[in-house]
Parts: structure tokens; C-alpha cells; sequence
């Protein structure tokens, strides 16, 4: 029972095999990058038992994310755009392929990846700071409470070390989600629509937050989003998924320095173009399905000053 709680929460089992040795933990006081060649997805696909059929969700998925990058993946509804990111996690297997971090094969959830949900998934009846101590792996025995506060700093929250849950706000409590998934110093961190509850204003805030939170700390980010301008404002990379079965459709590289202004023609038209290529129909083009991707592609500049991958 307390396993499967901490699987809900945290994306994780407790008693998950995990390479980091207490005395590397303690040592490490600066995130990992992460190792080998980044996070490689090889041939992956993935299908749903559903009644007597076999679904076939994704199809062949090939990505390879660099570290220390911003990704996002984008496209249409029921895509399995969420799928991939539980494959990552390790929370779903893979049907086919595998997918790699820093070398080491994903065969289940581990301290190596973050998982941050659309829902906070906060514990009620556990304050900010024992929210944050949840997530810690257990055998963390020493320095606890100056590893949660450290957190809790990250994500500017102190004050409200005490609060619970029901006391705070949807951003806020998105925040202790942030903190509770990078207290283990994830080498990825994997936000499913980490603010598709939020409000506009708030959501915004909240991008800035974890763009800076990703300049401090340097973990590589694989974000979910609906939101194109979020995609755009966010991301080194932005992956489109196209239909079911699931390929990746395109890959653009946005070229724009940060901090990113969202109001100006050259954002406009990378707006457009992501937008034509996730409404694209599928039949017309079907690009960048090779496993080691980009030198293989041919590279098209486009005329607003994104880079579009395409084989
Ligand atoms: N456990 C499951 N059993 C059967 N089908 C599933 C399961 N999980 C996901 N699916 C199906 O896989 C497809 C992809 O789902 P997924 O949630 O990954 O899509 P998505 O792109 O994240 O969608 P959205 O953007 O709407 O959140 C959907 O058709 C969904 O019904």
C-alpha cells in the first residue's frame, strides 16, 4: 500500500533499484548532468490492450535529447504525448525500442528521473516541508532537513514551510511539486502539463519560474504542453507528435535568445509554423523518424528564423 502511494505521488516505487550510493548522494551537492549521450528513445513504440484489440499508440518513436536541454513535446490530443513521457519514467513499458538515460536502459521508474503531473498530487495532511521530505528517498538519513529547505528555497517558498496543501494556491502548490521532484537531483526532470490547471497569469509566472529553476540547476527538462506559446517561450527544442500511430512528425529548433519577448513578429511566425505542423495531415509528411536523428536530416532554415529537421 505505501508503495503504490508513493508510485501516485512521486512517479516512483520505494523500493526501486537505484545506482546512487548513500555517500555519493551526500557528496553530490550539484545536480548531475546527465551522462553518455543524453536521453536516447530508440524505435519506440507502444500498445494498449483495449477489450480484444490491440491499440497501437505509438509507433516508432526516435528522439535522442541532449543534455542539459529544454524539450517540449507538442501535438494533438490523445497522441501519446503523455504515454512517452510515463515510457521515460519508467512508469509505462515500452512495447517496442528502448530508451536510455545517460546510457543506462529504462526498465522502470527511477531517482534518476523527476516526474512532475498536471495534478499537484500533494499529500494533504502533510505540510510544505513534509510534502518535499516524502519525495526524498528514504535512505537519506543525514542532512534531510537542509536538503527540503534548500528545496523550498529553489522554488520560493519559504514562509510556507508549514502550510498544508489546502492552504496554498495552485501555483504554489504546483512549486512544492517541483520541489518534491527534483529533491532527489534528478539527471531528467518530466513535466506532464505541469500548468494546465493554472490560470493564465499564474501559468505564465510559473514558466518564468521553471526557466529559471532550469538555468540554476542545469537538469535536462522534457515538458508536455498543449500550450504552443509555452512550448515557445520554453524550449531549446520543441518535438511535434503527430497521429495515432505516433511518430515524431518535425523537430524545431528555436532559435530565439532568452529571456524570450512572446509579443513580436519573428515569435508570430514560429507560432504559425508549429501550429501548421501539428494540424499538418499526417499523410503529406512524416519526418524525422531516424533513431540518431539530426545529421542524417536535412536542415531547412525557415523563414522565421526556427530550424525545422526534416529527413
Ligand atoms: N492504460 C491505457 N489503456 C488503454 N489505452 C490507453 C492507456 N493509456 C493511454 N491510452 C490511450 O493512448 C492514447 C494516448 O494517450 P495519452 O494520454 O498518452 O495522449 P496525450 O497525447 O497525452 O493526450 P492529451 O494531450 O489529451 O493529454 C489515447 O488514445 C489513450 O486512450
Amino acid at each position: 500500500m505505501a508503495n503504490k502511494i508513493i508510485s501516485w505521488v512521486t512517479g516512483r516505487t520505494s523500493d526501486q533499484a537505484c545506482e546512487r550510493t548513500e555517500d555519493n548522494f551526500a557528496v553530490e551537492q550539484s545536480r548531475r548532468p546527465i551522462g553518455g549521450n543524453g536521453l536516447q528513445i530508440e524505435h519506440c513504440g507502444k500498445s494498449f490492450q483495449v477489450h480484444h484489440d490491440n491499440v497501437l499508440v505509438l509507433n516508432d518513436i526516435n528522439l535522442t535529447i541532449h543534455p542539459g536541454e529544454f524539450f517540449c513535446l507538442v501535438g494533438g490530443s490523445g497522441c501519446g504525448k503523455s504515454t512517452l513521457l510515463k515510457m521515460i519514467a519508467g512508469l509505462e513499458q515500452a512495447s517496442s525500442g528502448t530508451i536510455r538515460v545517460g546510457g543506462r536502459k529504462v526498465t522502470k521508474p527511477g531517482l534518476d528521473r523527476g516526474m512532475v503531473f498536471q495534478e499537484h498530487r500533494l499529500l494533504p495532511w502533510l505540510t510544505v516541508r513534509q510534502n518535499i521530505d516524502f519525495g526524498l528517498r528514504e535512505s537519506v538519513s543525514n542532512g534531510r532537513e537542509a536538503i527540503v529547505q534548500e528545496h523550498i528555497r529553489l522554488v520560493g517558498l519559504q514562509g510556507f514551510e508549514n502550510a498544508f496543501p489546502g492552504q496554498l494556491s495552485g501555483g504554489m502548490a504546483q512549486r512544492v511539486g517541483l520541489a518534491r521532484a527534483l529533491v532527489n537531483r534528478p539527471e531528467v526532470l518530466l513535466l506532464d502539463e505541469p500548468l494546465g490547471a493554472l490560470d493564465a497569469l499564474t501559468r505564465q509566472q510559473m514558466q518564468h519560474e521553471i526557466l529559471r529553476i532550469w538555468e540554476a540547476e542545469k537538469t535536462t527538462m522534457v515538458l508536455v504542453t498543449h500550450d504552443i506559446d509555452e512550448a515557445l517561450f520554453l524550449a531549446d527544442r520543441v518535438a511535434v507528435i503527430g497521429d495515432k500511430p505516433s511518430v515524431v512528425r518535425d523537430i524545431f529548433e528555436v532559435n530565439l535568445p532568452r529571456p524570450r519577448s512572446r509579443g513580436n513578429a519573428a515569435y508570430d511566425r514560429l507560432r504559425q509554423e508549429l501550429w501548421d505542423a501539428i494540424f499538418r495531415p499526417s499523410a503529406t509528411k512524416v519526418v524525422a523518424t531516424g533513431a540518431e536523428a539530426f545529421p542524417s536530416h536535412e536542415t531547412v532554415k525557415t523563414k522565421a528564423s526556427i530550424t525545422c529537421l526534416v529527413k
